[in-house]
């Protein structure tokens, strides 16, 4: 505790633990502390609470939540304390006021706030609650169906809004704490009961019971087996039925469900991995992004539906962007195209337009003049996955791009050093791969060839930043560690149809898992015809594919045509209305199950003699989801990526794995690795022409070594890739 000023009657409490004034064990004790003490001087007239460095504070300190609870001050009786005070406590709110920070400023009798300031509980987005009586005083204070949204998605709102919602007294846009000290002083002595909040009712609803009943239903649908969102309804309808003690007893029943919930283990797991994630290669890049380093960003590509959405994304993130296609037809759809995406992202933020600036050529402009890559710091190429063409373009950038610029490809699978190859800085050549649509899908993998530098490497990851996006790392290798992965679980999704299943019944399973969306829903909906375009490529079907290839045979291995057969029928999926699913037409949404396909499916294996049998969920989740995972040991052993972290971050931002269930190696580690080896042993043994399901002999390595923790796998191998 401090004073404002010497003969201030104001005492300060500052909350302190950089970065983001996390409340740690040490921050609760001295805040603890600070009230009791500014409470017993007669000489303090009235409390501020504010944080160090313009920041609040980010909630309880997530890193305590695994430690013992002994370990653990309880912040509940702390906001109690700050409530039942019989000064007038004011919470200057700058920055952030998240989780356990904002239960904190419920518990003051005023809350001011920096106008640029965002305020929130996202306790749910780490599979909790707000377990320091926020569920209970929140709704007293903006009403059950604000508190309820904000409880259950862990939105961050801005100050402004937080005004309207009557969450903050009042908003400056200068100097906060003299604004707060200001405030203080003015309600010295005035009566504290009516800004207790746990004294003030819950605001009546015209039908509560009809209200609660929709937000739980839609609550429920959207959480897809997550805990945290339902719980955290269950302790705000606490609040509409139970004086305040209650529920806070209620509160405090679902908080500790959740905090010893594998779920909650699982997110706040994930939080981390991210942010450790992001932070690798970052310091070899020489200056930040956007600005210095990057004057331009020269986009080159078809501004097809990638282009697009890169372009979207650079312009978001304010870094000025010349987007180049191959003639005025193309670029004109390509402008008009971009240029509505940017409008709907402009009408989503405070400022529209303006803000992004879009219209100002100086900030995007579209051209088919190559000759203006000579000055630009970075490309990023996004043409159809074609090496010939790729090649052709890197060729050309590499003359004609000044020394120092950054050549980047975009794409899914193709071998960076083989593009590199068709350049004469191969050190200056890496792969970034956007996942669709662009502009809004978080993930970036980033792949480094054979000659690619670490400051290259490093820049890529600056350019994440920049985009607010997750860069991963990653090795060079077909399908890189994402497509890779998906190889044999997509595989397996369709080996399933062969044997018996239907796409429905696969999608449910996986759905109920938790992904937001099945792998045939997903084929259905990224076009049948790339896979096919890529299989035709490889000789696997089509023309190049020799006579007499057995129709369910490659290379030894087994194959499945059955997405060929679709493709030959021009069933492409939602762009045709027909795919592993039926839609209302071409271009239509919504997927229906088809009798046709399934009829075909069973034509498919009396032709084959396949006996149909019935397949049970657990089969298919095992077989998807472990040959899977089977592939991400296999990329660690072979150093594509560091740690298994990455292939999780990966999973979780660009593939919709269910964050929680924290990544599939993570998963592994939570079913067990025993586990996971014995049914790939078993699934191996009735498939042994697939070798996706062979067990990879990292995962015996370690099943040998006792299942260790997840945090010292890579530890059991000897070789690692110098760049990761
Ligand atoms: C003690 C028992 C009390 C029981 C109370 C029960 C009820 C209360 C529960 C809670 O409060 S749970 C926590 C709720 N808060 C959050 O979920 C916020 C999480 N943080 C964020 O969303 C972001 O970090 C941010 C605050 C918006 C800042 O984002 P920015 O992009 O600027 O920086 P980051 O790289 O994300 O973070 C910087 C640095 O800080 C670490 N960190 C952030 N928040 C916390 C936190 N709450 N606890 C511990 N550490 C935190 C973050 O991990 C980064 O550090 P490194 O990982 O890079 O070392």
């Amino acid at each position: 505790m401090e004073r404002y000023a010497r003969s201030s009657a104001v005492a300060v409490i500052r909350l302190r633990n950089p970065p983001v004034n996390a409340l740690s064990v040490e921050v609760l004790q001295a805040l603890e502390d600070g009230l009791k003490k500014a409470e017993a001087d007669p000489s303090v007239k009235a409390i501020m609470i504010c944080g160090e460095n313009g920041k609040f504070s980010a909630g309880a300190d997530i890193r305590g939540f695994s430690t013992p609870k002994r370990h653990r001050v309880a912040l509940g009786p702390i906001v109690s304390l700050i409530e039942s005070s019989e000064k007038p406590v004011v919470a200057a709110i700058e920055g952030i006021a998240l989780g356990g920070g904002l239960e904190v400023a419920l518990g003051c009798h005023y809350r001011l706030a920096h106008v640029k300031a965002q305020m929130g509980l996202p306790e749910v987005t780490i599979g909790l609650l707000p377990g320091a009586e926020g569920t209970q005083r929140l709704p007293r204070l903006i009403g059950v169906p604000a508190a309820l949204d904000m409880i259950t998605t862990g939105k961050h709102i801005p100050a402004t809004e937080a005004l309207k919602l009557g969450l903050v007294d009042e908003i400056v846009e200068e100097n906060t704490i003299e604004a707060a000290i200001r405030l203080a002083n003015k309600v010295i002595g005035q009566p504290l009961g009516p800004r207790r909040l746990s004294l003030k009712p819950v605001p009546k609803l015209p039908n509560t019971d009809a209200f609660l009943r929709e937000a739980l239903a839609k609550v429920k649908k959207q959480a897809r087996g997550f805990l945290a969102p339902e719980l955290c309804f269950q302790a705000v309808k606490a609040a509409t039925e139970r004086p305040f003690a209650e529920g806070v007893r209620r509160e405090r029943e679902l908080f500790q469900r959740l905090l010893s919930s594998e779920q909650a283990r699982a997110l706040q797991y994930a939080f981390f991995a991210e942010r450790a994630v992001s932070r690798d290669h970052l310091s070899l890049a020489p200056s930040p992004l956007p600005g210095t380093l990057l004057s331009d960003v020269y986009i080159y590509t078809g501004l097809g539906t990638m282009g697009q959405g890169i372009a979207t994304s650079l312009v978001k993130a304010k870094i000025p962007v010349v987007a180049l296609e191959q003639d005025l037809e193309y670029l004109n759809k390509g402008r008009k195209a971009v240029m509505g995406l940017l409008e709907r992202e402009a009408m989503k933020m405070e400022g529209g337009a303006q803000t992004l600036d879009f219209h100002n050529p100086a900030r995007l402009q579209f051209t088919v003049d190559f000759d203006l890559l000579s000055d630009v710091d970075l490309v990023i190429e996004a043409v159809f996955e074609d090496m010939a063409l790729k090649k052709e373009i890197f060729h050309k950038l590499s003359k004609i791009c000044k020394p120092g610029a950054l050549l980047c490809t975009n794409t899914s699978a193709l071998n960076i050093d083989e593009i590199a190859s068709a350049t004469s800085r191969p050190q200056q050549v890496i792969g970034t791969h956007f996942f669709s649509p662009a502009h809004v899908m978080r993930l970036l993998e980033i792949i480094y060839g054979r000659h690619t530098s670490p400051t290259a490497i490093a820049t890529a990851m600056q350019l994440a930043k920049a985009l607010k996006k997750v860069g991963v790392v990653v090795g060079n290798c077909f399908g890189f560690v994402g497509n890779r992965m998906m190889f044999p679980y997509v595989e397996q999704a369709v080996f399933l149809l062969e044997e018996g299943s239907r796409p429905e019944a696969v999608d449910q399973a996986l759905e109920d898992f938790g992904f937001k969306i099945g792998p045939f829903r997903m084929s259905d909906l990224a076009g049948l015809d790339v896979g096919w375009r890529s299989r035709k490529g490889q000789g696997l079907t089509g023309p190049s594919l020799p006579a007499g290839t057995a129709a369910r045979q490659r290379h030894g291995q087994r194959y499945s045509p059955l997405p060929d057969l679709l493709c030959e029928r021009g069933r492409f999926g939602q762009k045709t209305g027909k795919g592993w699913y039926q839609y209302e037409k071409a271009g239509g949404r919504t997927a229906v199950p088809d009798p046709w396909l399934h009829s075909f499916l069973s034509q498919y294996r009396d032709s084959h003699g396949i006996k149909t049998r019935y397949i049970d969920q657990e089969e298919i989740l095992e077989r998807c989801l472990f040959s899977l995972i089977n592939e991400g040991f296999a990329i660690l052993a072979e150093g594509i990526a560091s740690a298994p972290e990455h292939l999780d971050v990966i999973y979780i931002n660009g593939y919709g794995w269910p964050k929680h269930r924290g990544g599939p190696m993570f998963y592994a580690s939570t079913v067990g690795l025993p586990h996971v080896l014995a049914k790939l042993q078993k699934y191996s043994e009735a498939h042994p022409d697939v070798p996706k399901l062979r067990p990879s002999a990292f995962l015996k390595k370690l099943v040998a070594a006792g299942n260790p923790p997840l945090k010292e796998w890579m530890s059991y191998l000897s070789r690692q890739s110098p760049k990761l």
